[in-house]
């Protein structure tokens, strides 16, 4: 099995940051954490009446296992509340840690990978892309399960999310000063997949 060789990718709701880690992970065998999953799921564990801290300290994987009701927009913006709180952010630290430096690879995608959880992730992405592109983006996704959501109600969710991301005092939505930037916003999924690859493979290659 290989040395741990971390990529982190960090950047706005439905900027493109999981479709591109997947495809990183596929194309190097590498380990994929979507951390957004975890703060989901402590948004759905309150919404169900329980504590944040006490959800997040307890988090097993089967509150990953509802997908949809994860998915969905609800718990997008639960998630986005309990990632406020400095103890429930700690509470998950660890767990990101230690599968950032699995043996083989990891890649983790979030808000705080390269800046908190990895900052010393041999390769660091912000993918970025207009509010509007990753509104309409997400509306796309959306409208299969709920086919009343409006895409004016995805960009209001969007940026409220965004706000609450940018703004909270523990660890904000911010790009690490050495991540390399992809604005997705006029590139394909394969154009943006191929940059990330690109940049990895120069990285592992040389590691
Ligand atoms: N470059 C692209 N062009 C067009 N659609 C894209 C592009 N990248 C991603 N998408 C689509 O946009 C949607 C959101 O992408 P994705 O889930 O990768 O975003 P994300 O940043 O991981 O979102 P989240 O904030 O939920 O973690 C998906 O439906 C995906 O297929
Ligand atoms: N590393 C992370 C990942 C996510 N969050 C918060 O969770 C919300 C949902 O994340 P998605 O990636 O699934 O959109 C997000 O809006 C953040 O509030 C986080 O704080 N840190």
């Amino acid at each position: 099995m290989s040395e741990p060789f971390t990529v982190a990718i960090d950047g706005p709701a439905a900027s493109g940051k999981g479709t591109i880690s997947r495809a990183v992970a596929a194309r190097f065998g590498f380990a994929h954490m979507d951390t957004g999953l975890l703060y989901r799921a402590v948004g759905v564990r309150m919404l169900d009446g329980t504590e944040p801290v006490a959800a997040a300290q307890a988090l097993t994987r089967a509150d990953l296992a509802d997908e949809t009701r994860l998915r969905g927009a609800e718990a997008a913006q639960a998630a986005s509340k309990v990632a406020v709180l400095p103890a429930v952010r700690a509470a998950l630290v660890d767990f990101q840690r230690a599968f950032a430096r699995r043996a083989g690879g990891a890649v983790l995608d979030g808000r705080d990978i390269g800046t908190v959880i990895c900052p010393q992730a041999e390769v660091k992405l912000f993918v970025t892309a207009s509010a509007e592109v990753r509104a309409h983006r997400r509306y796309l996704e959306l409208r299969k399960s709920d086919p009343d959501t409006t895409e004016d109600e995805v960009l209001a969710d969007v940026l409220v999310r965004d706000a609450r991301d940018s703004e909270r005092t523990t660890a904000p939505l911010r790009a690490a000063a050495d991540a390399v930037r992809i604005d997705t916003s006029h590139l394909s999924i394969d154009a943006a997949v191929e940059i990330a690859v690109k940049l990895v493979d120069e990285r592992y290659k040389r590691g």
